[in-house]
């Protein structure tokens, strides 16, 4: 019998469970109005988000190249796609292949833009359909592509056209709404996205008590109809090669990644981080080495691992804590850690709530759930705690994230802001060039500990806490004065958990152009330091050539010197083999905190480097014109929107 094929594309939606696209194949599969006989759950790497010339064979000829331009970002053309995210998709592709075998179906893999993908399923299964002749192709029928929407504009230029290619063969197109975020859109308290508030109190408000508002998670479906017969399945067209292992996945992604200039392709790290070493002989008497035993996740993904992870945070009392904890930098369990899998959609955040919920509720099944968290604090207290309220509320801001995404379009990418069309003034200019201001930025080099610790663990581990983020990306573009945007592709190039609202959303907001209701907000990185990181161990353990600098208590200056190594004593600089290094000699830009916020040590003072009090206001003192790739020579980017120099606020 030929059979009858529904596509399932996958994007970010890489689970089995609460999926409504596989809770819709369950219900129909058997009744008389099922359509289809196979499903064909595929996923595409796409190549315009990620690089996939590595899967040509290196043994190809020259002749088969990848005929899609390198997958690189706008304005400073890094990968779009680093190394770590990379791995993460891959493996969590291949959870995912798993789960739906282990269900009775299967996963296919292709390269290649989603359009170019769906153009070829509509070829191999009816090459002749809408000419009239043959409506069943001799392949079997297209009965029709069901995918989960996303919102932003390129996931949403991409559904336009995988419905238009559709819609033109007469094949019936399905979008359904991925509901991988907290709440329901139709639980939302406005009609129109229009109505959605500029501030997130507001929104949030509106919702109170979150405990209340997620909808159950979809149930998993117990089996699911079989995948086409091989010979009824299209093969990846050349000159792509889809590896059989994991491992071949991971290699053909990291390929390109590694052969050219890594990680990007117009700024090359000379000087790249380094993994620290494990053990340090030199570490100060007056800090546990304990510190530096501590190993850095790396996270795998994929939706078991996912579900594993919820269910740690909830037995070892990590959600509990979370209030207390959600600023730690340094360690596995301060924070969730769950972005990554969110933004793939592994996990929803219906499900993490719903494990929360059952967690609070001292549910008993028979998993035996109820006696892994029964010692756990918080268990069946029937209501939630700081940890877990706290928890909802950041969930709730993925959501407002999103909904902005939807709101504002493509004004999130775009220099001005979500708020468009605002004061525009120049930048503030530094001595610096952007490009060496990015290197040293990426590198981990610019001389502030608490911003080169969080490059580093950023470029090795595709982490850095909530915390570390905000500082760096405030340190950016309001004290060197960089157009935020080479920030957020740097980010979505090396950030593991990237998501296209939460990252450009936050960039915007940190940046002053977004939506912050307190304008004018700079961080002050070094009192950051001191709050966050009081013995300057997060910064000792990732900027490890600090980790010498013994900092007896009660020594203020000696811990100074972690935060800022210039300040070190030049004897002290000398001993520790530091002499001669740009981050110690150079200082991208030295901060006095603690006398006034940040006055420079005298260097460019009043050459508006940025937001310092009563210094630099109107900021509009830069020296460089021109954004994009050709500011990164330049010193500063021209025509910035407010924010940088034009602070009144103090540092926070
Ligand atoms: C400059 C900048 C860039 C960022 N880029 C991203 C990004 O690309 N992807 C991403 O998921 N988050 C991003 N964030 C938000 C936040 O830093 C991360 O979600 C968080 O650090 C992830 O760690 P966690 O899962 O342990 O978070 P937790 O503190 O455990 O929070 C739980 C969850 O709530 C959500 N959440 C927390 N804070 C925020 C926030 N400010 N905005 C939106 N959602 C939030 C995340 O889904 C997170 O997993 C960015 C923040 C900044 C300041």
């Amino acid at each position: 019998m030929s059979p009858k094929v529904l596509i399932c594309l996958h994007r970010r939606d890489l689970r089995l469970s609460d999926n409504p696209i596989y809770h819709e194949v369950n219900m129909l599969q058997g009744s008389p109005d099922c359509q289809f006989t196979h499903i064909l759950p595929m996923y595409v790497f796409p190549a315009q988000q990620i690089e996939v010339s590595g899967f040509v064979p290196e043994e190809a000829s020259d002749e088969a190249k990848s005929p899609y331009p390198p997958a690189q970002s706008q304005v400073a053309k890094f990968w779009r796609c680093g190394p770590h995210r990379a791995k993460f998709i891959a493996e969590s592709v291949w959870d995912l292949r798993g789960s739906l075998e282990r269900v009775g179906s299967g996963l296919e893999i292709r390269v290649g833009t989603i359009s170019d993908v769906v153009q070829g399923l509509l070829e191999f299964y009816a090459p002749n359909a809408g000419k009239g002749k043959d409506p069943v192709g001799r392949n079997g029928t297209l009965t029709g592509l069901w995918m989960t929407e996303d919102e932003t504009w390129e996931e949403k230029q991409e559904e336009a056209d995988v419905r238009r290619i559709l819609e033109e063969q007469g094949i019936p197109f399905r979008l359904f709404r991925d509901d991988k975020f907290f709440l329901h859109d139709d639980d939302l308290k406005f009609e129109f996205i229009s109505e959605l508030p500029d501030v997130f109190t507001t929104f949030r408000k509106s919702l109170e008590p979150l405990r209340d508002q997620p909808r159950p998670p979809l149930p998993k479906p117990a089996h699911l109809p079989p995948l086409p017969p091989a010979t009824f399945t299209p093969p990846q067209g050349p000159p792509f090669v889809i590896p059989s292992t994991l491992d071949g996945l991971v290699k053909a992604l990291h390929r390109p990644l590694s052969a050219s200039h890594f990680p990007s392709a117009s700024i090359s790290l000379p000087k790249p981080p380094t993994w620290p070493p494990t053990v340090t002989p030199a570490i100060a008497s007056s800090t546990p080495s304990a510190t530096y035993s501590f190993q850095p996740q790396q996270l795998l993904g994929g939706e078991t691992a996912a579900h594993a992870r919820v269910d740690h945070l909830l037995t070892t009392g990590a959600v509990a804590s979370y209030n207390e904890t959600r600023n730690g930098l340094l360690g596995q369990d301060f924070s969730t850690k769950l972005s990554a899998w969110l933004a793939q959609g592994c996990i929803t955040a219906r499900q993490v709530h719903g494990a929360m919920l059952a967690f609070e509720n001292g549910a008993n099944d028979e998993e035996g759930i109820a006696r892994r968290w029964a010692t756990a604090p918080g268990w069946a207290k029937g209501s939630e705690n700081d940890g877990s309220a706290a928890v909802r509320f950041e969930l709730l801001w993925r959501d407002y994230m999103r909904l902005c995404a939807r709101k504002f379009g493509a004004r999130l990418f775009s220099l001005q802001g979500l708020r468009g069309g605002g004061a525009t003034r120049m930048w503030s200019a530094t001595e610096f060039s952007v490009r060496e201001i990015m290197t040293r930025f990426c590198s981990g080099r610019t001389g502030m500990g608490l911003i080169d610790a969080s490059a580093r663990e950023l470029f090795l581990t595709g982490y850095t806490s909530n915390r570390a983020r905000q500082n760096a990306a405030s340190f950016l573009t309001k004290q060197m004065g960089v157009d935020w945007r080479l920030g957020a592709e740097w980010y979505e190039c090396m950030l593991v958990d990237y998501d296209c609202a939460n990252n450009w959303g936050n960039w915007q907001y940190v940046a002053g152009v977004g939506n912050d209701p307190r304008e004018g907000r700079v961080f002050n990185p070094v009192k950051q330091g001191l709050e966050y990181d009081p013995r300057g161990d997060y910064v000792r353990f990732w900027v490890w050539e600090l980790r010498g600098v013994d900092t007896p208590p009660g020594d203020g200056e000696k811990l100074m010197g972690v935060f800022q190594a210039w300040r070190l004593p030049e004897e002290e600089k000398r001993r520790l083999g530091l002499r001669g290094e740009d981050w110690v000699e150079r200082p991208l830009v030295p901060i006095n905190a603690g006398r006034g916020g940040f006055r420079g040590r005298g260097r460019g003072r009043g050459r508006g480097r940025g937001p310092s009090r009563g210094r630099g206001r109107g900021g509009s003192r830069g020296g460089g014109v021109g954004g994009g790739v050709g500011g990164l020579n330049g010193t500063g980017v021209g025509s910035g929107p407010g924010g940088a120099g034009s602070s009144t606020a103090a540092g926070i």
